[in-house]
């Protein structure tokens, strides 16, 4: 895959709300006018608490879920549907265990009803740039948590999308895999220049890898903070966690949980 094919999306998120009915016919507002502009190119992590909103918010943008009022575009089209431009990573790989590593990369490129043949070599390419090179013919079960999900990142890239969305990808690894993953990622997003929207629950990974941390409130989810995080690229593992700039940041949204009671100050 070329690493200069690919731009990233612009999205512009104006006034959207999300009102799930439950199945007692209650009204769940779950996003409450949400207003967001995303620079092409930028890397936006969202924080906020269980059940505020951020999967819905990431479902929306996927067009997964339809919005109940409000609008989204990317790159200017209005998102009712999957949008071609978007790929998605969920915090389970979702991986088809009866197909091969290949083969589960491949799979939107079939229901797309692309030429598969086409894209082989940029799948291999794509695993080797993630480490797996020569997994290919290999099948999920064969795999560690880490490389599956390797493999499902690699299944949101292969049609080079302009905006990548990510449900706290990392969530279920472990500290160490975890580590990896975000610095491969943070290389990843370098090389291809796409726009990313990451969700986690994770304060610390979010000011590491992030241009801008979204901190959002209690359900129903509103953006209380927007945070621009001003460090030096490429961040490295050690000298990044020691910068005190870095450390500002962290208990700056810190600071915003612990006003609310989401988290205990210490
Ligand atoms: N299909 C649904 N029907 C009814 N309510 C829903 C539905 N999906 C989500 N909700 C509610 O909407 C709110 C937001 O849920 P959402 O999953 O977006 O939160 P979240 O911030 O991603 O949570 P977590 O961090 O725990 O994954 C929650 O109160 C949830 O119970």
């Amino acid at each position: 895959m070329s690493a200069t094919t690919q731009t990233g999306a612009a999205v512009d998120i104006s006034r959207l709300s999300k009102i799930y009915k439950t199945r007692e016919d209650d009204d769940v507002l779950a996003l409450d006018k949400i207003d967001l502009k995303i620079e092409p190119g930028s890397f936006v992590a969202v924080v906020g608490p269980s059940g505020c909103g951020k999967s819905t918010l990431l479902s929306l943008l996927a067009g997964l879920t339809p919005a109940s009022t409000g609008s989204i575009a990317i790159d200017g089209d209005g998102v009712s549907r999957p949008h071609p431009k978007t790929g998605v990573v969920f915090q389970s790989d979702l991986l088809l265990y009866w197909r091969t590593v290949l083969d589960n990369i491949l799979l939107p490129i079939e229901i797309k009803k692309l030429d598969v043949a086409k894209y082989k070599t940029r799948a291999e390419e794509l695993l080797a740039q993630v480490g797996l090179e020569g997994f290919g013919n290999k099948y999920p079960s064969e795999l560690s948590g880490g490389m599956r999900q390797r493999v499902a990142i690699c299944r949101a890239l292969i049609q080079e999308p302009g905006l990548l969305l990510m449900d706290e990808p990392f969530g279920a690894l472990d500290a160490l895999t975890r580590e990896q993953m975000i610095m491969d990622l943070q290389s990843m997003w370098l090389r291809l220049g796409n726009t990313v929207l990451f969700i986690t629950h994770g304060i610390d990974e979010a000011v590491f890898l992030a241009d801008r941390v979204l901190v959002m409130s209690p359900r129903p989810g509103r953006v209380d903070l927007d945070l621009k995080i001003d460090l030096p690229r490429p961040r490295q593992w050690s000298k990044t966690h020691e910068d005190k700039d870095y450390h500002g940041y962290v208990r700056q949204i810190r600071a915003i949980f612990e006003a609310k009671g989401i988290l205990v100050a210490h």
